[in-house]
């Protein structure tokens, strides 16, 4: 189970100052609001939401992730499922180019299957439900605020399409005698659109553009942790940002326990190819017309993308550092 009173985040370490948005303020159309999220999407493409209204579907899938990442090893390993979907054991990634592994492991559970199965629990269906009403608002938001026609983004994300969307648990277990600055899951950016990401203890960690001191993500009790991912970045022509960050274990007397994550990913339909919406917006034509030519045409789909970062990232596929750089995403340029 996951400790009930933990010791606090430390003053004493480099965080990254992020914006803090309220969900109610933003559904309301606040103007004010609305200007935080754009910024926070532009300049760093991560911040704080309150006021999301998921605490209880969050719990319970905290408390459903302790349990079934709780069994024996060898129960779990029967659920790993090629690249991608259900277990993920400790050390089956790369964690830089070197071929050092992970040591996170992971319940991972697609939206498809949340929705469609008759016998789908109570936890994982409301968590899937209430991700995708938090998530759809906030892409809805940007997709206006980027001049696209009303719904352009939506019809990217429609549910009807199989999509990499995904519900995630992640335990990453106190190290012994290691010290606090181990990478527990390598450096990336997120494959998909907007993650929804609650964190009870510190460890995450963002490179703000143009830093090369990575900084801390401080856990903020009912505050979630958004993120957006490489496609929304191509969509855009680059005006959002889809940011660079990793977990490390987490830092001082935090370290002493394990490390449990929720995060709901919201990735588009398999089928949508990754490019700029340009002939849809002026300023993401404007973005792409600034970019050096061909930079956000991926050619591939969103299917396609994520296929190819999840193999290229899985240890057993490695042939040598080549192979962490063919899994790279938008963050390829940046050097780490
Ligand atoms: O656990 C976290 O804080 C972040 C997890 C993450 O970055 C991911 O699963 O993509
Ligand atoms: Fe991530």
């Amino acid at each position: 189970m996951v400790a009930l009173t933990l010791p606090a985040f430390p003053d004493d370490v480099p965080v990254a100052p992020l914006h803090v948005i309220d969900y109610t303020r933003l559904k309301a159309g606040d103007e004010h609001e609305i200007e935080s999220l754009w910024a926070a999407a532009t300049e760093i493409g991560f911040w704080y939401l309150k006021n999301h209204g998921a605490d209880e579907e969050v719990n319970a899938m905290f408390d459903l992730g302790a349990k079934t990442l709780g069994l024996p090893l060898e129960e779990k390993m029967k659920f790993e499922q090629g690249d991608w979907l259900s277990y993920k054991h400790a050390g089956a990634y790369a964690a830089d180019a070197t071929g050092a592994t992970d040591s996170v492991e992971f319940l991972n559970v697609s939206k498809d299957d949340a929705l469609a199965y008759p016998e789908m629990d109570d936890v994982l269906r409301p968590f899937v439900r209430k991700s995708m009403e938090v998530n759809e608002t906030l892409i809805g938001i940007l997709n206006d605020c980027l001049g696209l026609p009303r719904g352009a983004l939506a019809a990217r994300h429609s549910l009807e399409e199989h999509s990499g969307s995904e519900a995630r648990c992640i335990k990453a277990p106190r190290l012994q005698n290691v010290s606090s600055d181990r990478v527990t899951l390598g450096a990336h950016t997120d494959f998909g659109s907007l993650s929804f990401l609650h964190n009870r203890l510190g460890g995450l960690q963002v490179l703000p553009p143009g830093m090369d001191e990575w900084k801390y993500v401080r856990p903020i009790p009912g505050h979630a942790v958004c993120n957006l991912g490489d496609a929304m970045a191509i969509f855009s022509g680059g005006i959002l940002r889809s940011n660079l960050h990793r977990i490390m274990s987490p830092p001082k007397a935090q370290a002493a326990y394990d490390r449990w994550s929720i995060v709901y990913f919201t990735r588009p339909g398999n089928s949508i190819v990754l490019e700029p919406l340009s002939d849809q917006s002026a300023l993401i034509a404007e973005a792409v017309s600034k970019a050096s030519e061909g930079k956000y045409n991926t050619g591939v789909t969103a299917g396609e993308w994520f296929q190819r970062r999840v193999s290229n990232v899985r240890i057993k596929n490695r042939k040598g550092p080549e192979t962490w750089y063919q899994g790279r995403g938008t963050e390829h340029n940046i050097i780490v």
